[in-house]
C-alpha cells in the first residue's frame, strides 16, 4: 500500500487570479492499493459530496496517469484521510487531484515526470494556481499553457504565518466562478497587474510592508464578496490587528490575512474580536505556515499481490 501526503492551498493570494498559490501545512492522506478487482474507496471523515464510485476524484485523477501512461491496476482500494475541509477555497480539490496524480504515478512505477504530473493536474483542475503549490509546495506563480505549466516556486520562509477563517458553510468553486463577470474594464485589469508584480517582488524579497497593497484585487473579490456577508468585517479586524494584507481564499467563502511577527498578539486579537463580533456565520480560525514540499510519500507497505 502506497500513502500519500498531500497539503492544502490557497489559490489567488489577492491580486493573482489563476496564477498565484501558496501551499499550507493542512493535510489529506491518501492510501492506494491495487487490489485482484474492483474499486473500494473509503472515506474519514466521510461527506455525501465524496464519490464512493468512478465519479470520486482521486479516483479520476488516478485514472488520467493510468491512461496516460498505458498501465492499470486490476483493482484499486482508495482511502482517504480528510483534514482539508471541503468546498472552502482552500484546495481540497486540488489535493485530491495532485495527490491522486502523484500516488497513481507511484503506482506504476514512476513513470511521469514531476513536470508531466504537474500539467495534468493543472489541466483537470483547469487554472495551476493550487494544483501545483499541492504538487510541489511552496508559492507558486504559474500559468497553464497548451502543453506545459510554466511556473516559479518560491520557498516560503517559517516567519510569513497565513491566519486562516473558515466559515461554517460552503461554496463550490464552480458557482463562484461562474457569477464572474465575462468582462472586465481595462483599468481593473491594470489595476490588478501592477498589484500582482509588486506581490512578487514583495514576497520574493521579504519586503512585507508592501504586501496590504500589493493584496488588492478588482477581478474576483468585488463580485464574490457579495456571496460572504462577514467578509469586510474579517479583513478589517485583520487588518486592525496588524495583518499584512487579508484576502478571500480561492473562490472563497474561506478568508486569509498574512501575519509577520508578533502573530501570538495577533491571534489573540482576533480571537478577542471573533468572540465580540455580530457575524453571519461561524468561523473557525487557524494560523499555518506554508508548506514547502507538496505531495510526498507518507509510507509504503508492500502487498501480496502478485504480478
Ligand atoms: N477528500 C475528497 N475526496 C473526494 N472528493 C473530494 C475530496 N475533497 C473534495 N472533493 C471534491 O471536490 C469538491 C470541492 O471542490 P471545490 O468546489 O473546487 O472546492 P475547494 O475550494 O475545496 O477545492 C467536493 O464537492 C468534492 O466533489
Ligand atoms: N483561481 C481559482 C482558485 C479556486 O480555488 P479553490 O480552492 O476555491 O478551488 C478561482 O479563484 O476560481
Amino acid at each position: 500500500m502506497i500513502s500519500v501526503k498531500v497539503p492544502a492551498s490557497s489559490a489567488n493570494l489577492g491580486a493573482g487570479f489563476d496564477c498565484m498559490g501558496v501551499a499550507l501545512k493542512l493535510y489529506n492522506i491518501i492510501e492506494v492499493e491495487e487490489i485482484e478487482k474492483g474499486l473500494i474507496i473509503t472515506s474519514s471523515p466521510d461527506d455525501p459530496s465524496i464519490a464512493k464510485d468512478e465519479n470520486n476524484l482521486v479516483f479520476r485523477a488516478m485514472k488520467t496517469v493510468f491512461d496516460e501512461v498505458g498501465w492499470y491496476p486490476r483493482g484499486l482500494r482508495i482511502n482517504l484521510i480528510n483534514e482539508i475541509p471541503l468546498t472552502r477555497g482552500l484546495g481540497s480539490s486540488a489535493a485530491c487531484i495532485s495527490g491522486g496524480i502523484y500516488a497513481a504515478n507511484l503506482l506504476c512505477g514512476g513513470k511521469l515526470s514531476e513536470e508531466e504530473m504537474i500539467y495534468l493536474a493543472a489541466k483537470m483542475e483547469g487554472h495551476p494556481d493550487n494544483s501545483t503549490p499541492a504538487m510541489i509546495g511552496g508559492l507558486v506563480f504559474a500559468v497553464l499553457e497548451d502543453k506545459k505549466v510554466n511556473y516559479i516556486k518560491f520557498v516560503v520562509p517559517a516567519r510569513l504565518k497565513f491566519a486562516v477563517f473558515i466559515p461554517d458553510f460552503q461554496l463550490s468553486t464552480e458557482y463562484a466562478r461562474n457569477i464572474l463577470p465575462k468582462y472586465i474594464e481595462f483599468k481593473d485589469a491594470v489595476f490588478n497587474i501592477g498589484r500582482a508584480t509588486l506581490f512578487a517582488s514583495a514576497i520574493t524579497t521579504g519586503n512585507y510592508e508592501l504586501l496590504p497593497a500589493a493584496t488588492q484585487d478588482r477581478l474576483h473579490q468585488p463580485y464574490r464578496k457579495k456571496l460572504i456577508p462577514d467578509f469586510d468585517k474579517i479583513v478589517n479586524l485583520s487588518l486592525e490587528a496588524g495583518a499584512k494584507g487579508a484576502f478571500l481564499s480561492g473562490a472563497g467563502p474561506s478568508i486569509i490575512a498574512l501575519v509577520d511577527e508578533n502573530y501570538e498578539i495577533f491571534e489573540q486579537n482576533v480571537k478577542n474580536a471573533l468572540a465580540s463580533m455580530e457575524l453571519a456565520a461561524n468561523w473557525d480560525f487557524m494560523i499555518l505556515e506554508a508548506d514547502n514540499s507538496g505531495a510526498t510519500v507518507f509510507s509504503v507497505q508492500s502487498t501480496s499481490l502478485k504480478r
